[in-house]
């Protein structure tokens, strides 16, 4: 394993049966050059199966050069919440995944216009990143508004399923704290079936937002059409 960060965005990752989008509309000029310029910078070390084909654990302080409390957001989108957090928080690292690539030239904008430097970027699968984090190395989690896969048939790859929820519990802090967002009512509905079941407990669910949280680019779109947020915390057991 490499601990040189690679730079630039490895347009062929790996794949696993990942059913979402990684391409959109074609990027601008300049978000082409935040890809190129900066995420080699912001990615965790030796997290790409190129750098790390036997998935071996990274050193989570090797993330930010020091024992820093580590959070995680799975598909941050344009990045908001997690620029966000990181503004308000800067004495944690946040370690997102999105592997909607124009989502993470957004987010690479928005870092640059903030000036937040303690973010890393997965532009992947959390699957991925999850495979190499270490036991218990995650205070905090951010499920936001995850998509929704309305149709029965496609429930199963929801990220609230065991395939996720295992490696994720596993990466927790015990008394880690796990929050998820969502406008669909099933979706609350398989959250509290299956979060439970993966060893978290319930904390709360209900329609008021968190203290600290700011409305995301889905969120507001669920607004606009008339939908009801739901927003739901977990304590990791232990
Ligand atoms: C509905 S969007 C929500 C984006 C953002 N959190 C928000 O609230 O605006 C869900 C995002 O999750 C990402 N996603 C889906 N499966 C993922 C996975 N296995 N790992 C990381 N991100 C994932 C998708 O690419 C998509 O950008």
């Amino acid at each position: 394993m490499s601990d040189e960060p690679k730079s630039g965005f490895d347009p062929n990752p790996p794949r696993r049966n990942f059913y979402g989008r990684r391409h959109g509309k074609t990027l601008r000029q300049s978000q082409k050059g935040y890809l190129s310029e900066d995420l080699g910078e912001l990615r965790p070390r030796g997290i790409t199966v190129q750098d790390n084909p036997e998935r071996n654990r990274i050193d989570p302080a090797a993330i930010f050069g020091d024992d820093r409390p580590l959070w995680l957001e799975v598909g941050f989108g344009g990045g908001e919440h997690m620029v966000h957090m990181a503004a308000t928080y800067p004495d944690i690292g946040i370690i997102g995944c999105e592997p909607f690539i124009n989502g993470v030239a957004m987010l690479l904008g928005k870092i640059r216009a903030a000036g937040v430097e303690n973010v890393s970027v997965h532009p992947g699968d959390a699957r991925d990143l999850m495979d190499v984090l270490p036991d218990a190395s995650i205070e905090r989690a951010f499920l936001m508004y995850p998509d929704p896969w309305p149709k029965a048939r496609h429930h199963r790859r929801r990220f609230v399923t065991p395939e996720h929820l295992i490696p994720l519990a596993r990466v927790m802090r015990p008394g880690g704290i796990f929050r998820v967002a969502t406008d669909i009512p099933d979706y609350v509905r398989q959250t509290l079936e299956e979060v439970p079941g993966a060893g978290f407990d319930l904390v709360s669910e209900t329609p008021v937002a968190w203290d600290d949280w700011i409305s995301t680019r889905y969120e507001q779109k669920a607004l606009r059409e008339g939908r009801v947020p739901h927003y739901v915390t977990f304590r990791r057991q232990g």
